[in-house]
């Protein structure tokens, strides 16, 4: 396994505006990374420099410890999937497949071999022949695939990949990604503003906002545990609290926010130490598996909450109906940063 990444410091500004802001991070050789953010935050911008389809103006990449910062995508070893997934229109898909051996000057025997060969990979030898226009938006995507795996990449680059798919052919699209993947061993990392895709696909997860990174870690230490407000916020089903009003107790200093997430809250004490609050309910929405019952507080902050069918039933929850809330005080996240 080969392709480990390092930025260092490395920073981009547009216009006297830093957009990409002296970032430090590593990835792992082999893994899956997703860098995640709202739109604006500079992933697509950070994932453009590390293919060098963008210049560096301030800091490093570091690709196998190889310090790539100045050299040309060819002479990286990574490959980029674009969003739209830039196929030539004009080409089957076994010529749009071999391209990239094409413009190196590999034989047309040669590139047609490995190109079927990738085609395999990918499960569209069947489509050799057919144009970009006569497939789905998921062969397209596999064949771009295809096309980017073609050289042998360390690091694969995938800019939103997902985002043209529906959501049932998106869901059974990052599945094949995933396990490709781990099959081929490669360093992905893919750019996504859906936590919900980061979270199901990456080993590694970068949070970024206004061109810094918020967090770094597994989606499941991110999920427990968001160093800021603003993931917190972004990753969703938490609840971000001011220790004011009934929550005062809890302060550790004037505007001391704080995390609990929404599946942690019930309407029954688990223990008699249980921190208890008085809510009202504002609305409340049937998610299938749960319902979402959104409330305030006494002193007008709002707190949503994940409860059981069954509980939403036992408590007759309706608008406007004040209820009991209860969590542990384990429960609670306190921001690092
Ligand atoms: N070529 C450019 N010239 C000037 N500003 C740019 C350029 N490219 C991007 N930007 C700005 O840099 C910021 C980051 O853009 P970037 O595309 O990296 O964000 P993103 O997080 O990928 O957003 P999205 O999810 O919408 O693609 C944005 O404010 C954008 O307007």
């Amino acid at each position: 396994m080969s392709g480990s990444i390092e930025l260092v410091q490395t920073t981009k500004v547009y216009d006297q505006n830093p957009v990409v802001d002296a970032i430090n991070v590593k990835v792992e050789k082999g893994s899956y990374c997703c860098l995640l953010g709202p739109s604006g935050c500079g992933k697509s911008t950070t994932l453009r420099m590390i293919a060098g389809h963008e210049t560096v103006t301030d800091g490093d990449i570091l690709l196998n410890d190889r310090n790539v910062t100045r050299l040309t995508p060819r002479q990286r070893g990574t490959a980029m999937m674009f969003q739209d997934y830039a196929l030539f229109p004009h080409m089957n898909c076994l010529d749009n497949v071999s391209y990239g051996l094409k413009i190196s000057g590999v034989s047309k025997a040669d590139r047609y071999e490995q190109a079927n060969e990738m085609l395999g990979l990918v499960n569209m030898v069947e489509h050799a022949n057919k144009f970009p226009d006569q497939l789905s938006g998921g062969q397209q995507q596999r064949i771009a695939l295809a096309r980017a795996l073609i050289c042998k990449p360390d690091v694969v680059l995938l800019d939103e990949p997902l985002s043209a798919l529906d959501p049932f052919l998106r869901i059974q699209m990052r599945k094949e990604l995933k396990q490709l993947q781990q099959k081929l061993g490669l360093t992905f990392i893919h750019v996504t503003h859906s936590q919900e895709e980061a979270f199901a696909l990456a080993d590694q997860a970068i949070v970024m906002s206004g061109g810094k990174i918020e967090q770094v870690g597994s989606p499941r230490a991110i999920f427990e545990s968001p160093n800021t407000p603003f993931v917190a916020n972004f990753i969703g089903g938490h609840n971000v609290l001011k220790a004011s009003g009934s929550l005062a107790f809890l302060s550790k200093g004037s505007g001391s926010l704080f995390s609990v997430r929404a599946d942690h809250i019930s309407t029954q004490p688990r223990s008699e130490n249980d921190i208890t609050v008085k809510a009202d309910v504002i609305d409340a929405e049937f998610q299938a598996q749960f319902y979402l019952v959104e409330c305030v507080l006494e002193d007008g902050q709002s707190i949503t909450c994940y409860l059981s069918e069954d509980t939403f039933d036992a408590r007759l929850i309706s608008s406007g109906k004040s209820i009991p809330l209860y969590w542990s005080e384990e429960r609670i996240n306190t921001f690092r940063c």
